[in-house]
């Protein structure tokens, strides 16, 4: 069994996916959206390098998947332990050392440059960034580098049961500087992010909701299915449309690299004018551009 919420008939393995240990990577058996869960319940989902490296390779490769518009990531569960759901608790602390997270207790790590590791920011930069929806589905237990993940995916759905929110960062000496609270802080505004992180309090999902911090709270039961359902929903629109204004909201935050990721896919759409066609056929014809078609639009 993958988890208790997966659905067997919506779902098939992603290519390439048996070789992963630490998530599981599954694709609609349309093609047209990607399951990404995490697969340590038995530590609440705490990642350690090679989870995060994992987590990469599965999301990158939907990313470059035409067929793929929207990225469901979420935690598989409950733990065999205890019962306990989680979406996902952050780094492994047992593995955390003073330069990072170490790929395992016994490593013996000859390159030192790859010894410790903070690469789940390259993982919150690649959703960022990503031409695509990626929604958070919470089944249990977003906590600390695992509340800063769900922070950085578009859209966000909790377990109304077990969804459960922590801030841990400070409590453990750490600290997401980045999207994980300054983004949040624009999420939710100032003093809620900064109770979040300052007092690092238990919240629920319906409190998340009430705060701005997810979109929408559904029953357990329901979580995956809702989940797809909003995939599918978006699915209807435009990829162009999305893409675009999924760049557009990111922009304002995103400073230059917010410009330049927009201005990316700005310019591929003026590629495909006509108008742009003249410009590079101008070039390779050894001849000046004839303009006149096309007006000073006002
Ligand atoms: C998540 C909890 C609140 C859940 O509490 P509870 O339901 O009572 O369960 P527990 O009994 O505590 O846990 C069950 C079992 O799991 C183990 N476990 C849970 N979380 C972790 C973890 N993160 N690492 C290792 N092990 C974990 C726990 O020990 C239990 O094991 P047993 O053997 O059964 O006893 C609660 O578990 C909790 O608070 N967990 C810790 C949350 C936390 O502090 N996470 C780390 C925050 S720091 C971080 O994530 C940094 C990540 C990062 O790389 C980063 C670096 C720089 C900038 C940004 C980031 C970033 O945030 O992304």
């Amino acid at each position: 069994m993958v988890s208790e919420l997966f659905d067997e008939a919506e779902w098939m393995s992603a290519p390439g996916a048996d070789r992963f240990t630490d998530i599981t990577s599954h694709v609609s058996k349309d093609g047209r959206i990607a399951r990404i869960a995490f697969d340590r319940p038995e530590v609440r989902n705490a990642f350690r390098p090679h989870t995060v490296d994992e987590l990469y390779q599965a999301l990158d490769a939907a990313r470059q998947n035409p067929r793929i518009g929207v990225i469901l990531l979420t935690g598989n569960g409950p733990s065999p332990k205890d019962g306990g759901w989680a979406f996902c608790s952050g780094g492994d602390q047992r593995i955390r050392g003073r330069d990072g997270y170490k790929y395992s207790e016994t490593d013996t790590v000859t390159d030192p440059a790859r010894a410790g590791r903070l690469h789940i920011l390259e993982v919150q930069r690649l959703i960022r960034f990503m031409p695509k929806v990626v929604i958070a589905v919470i089944p249990g237990w977003a906590a600390g580098g695992g509340h800063s993940l769900h922070v950085v995916c578009d859209m966000s759905i909790a377990s109304a049961e077990h969804g459960r929110f922590k801030q841990t960062d400070a409590d453990v000496g750490s600290f997401d500087a980045g999207y994980g609270s300054a983004y949040f802080a624009r999420q939710i505004g100032q003093k809620f992010a900064r109770e979040v992180f300052f007092l690092a309090e238990e919240y629920s999902a319906q409190r998340a909701y009430e705060m701005g911090a997810v979109n929408r709270v559904v029953p357990h039961a329901e979580l995956e299915r809702e989940a797809v359902a909003m995939a599918r929903t978006i699915l209807t629109k435009s990829p162009t449309a999305i893409r675009m204004l999924k760049f557009a909201f990111n922009a304002v935050d995103d400073g230059l690299v917010g410009q330049q990721v927009f201005a990316g896919e700005a310019t591929r759409l003026a590629y495909g004018t006509d108008e742009g066609i003249e410009g590079r056929d101008a070039f390779l014809e050894k001849r000046e551009p004839d303009w006149a078609p096309y007006p000073w639009q006002y």
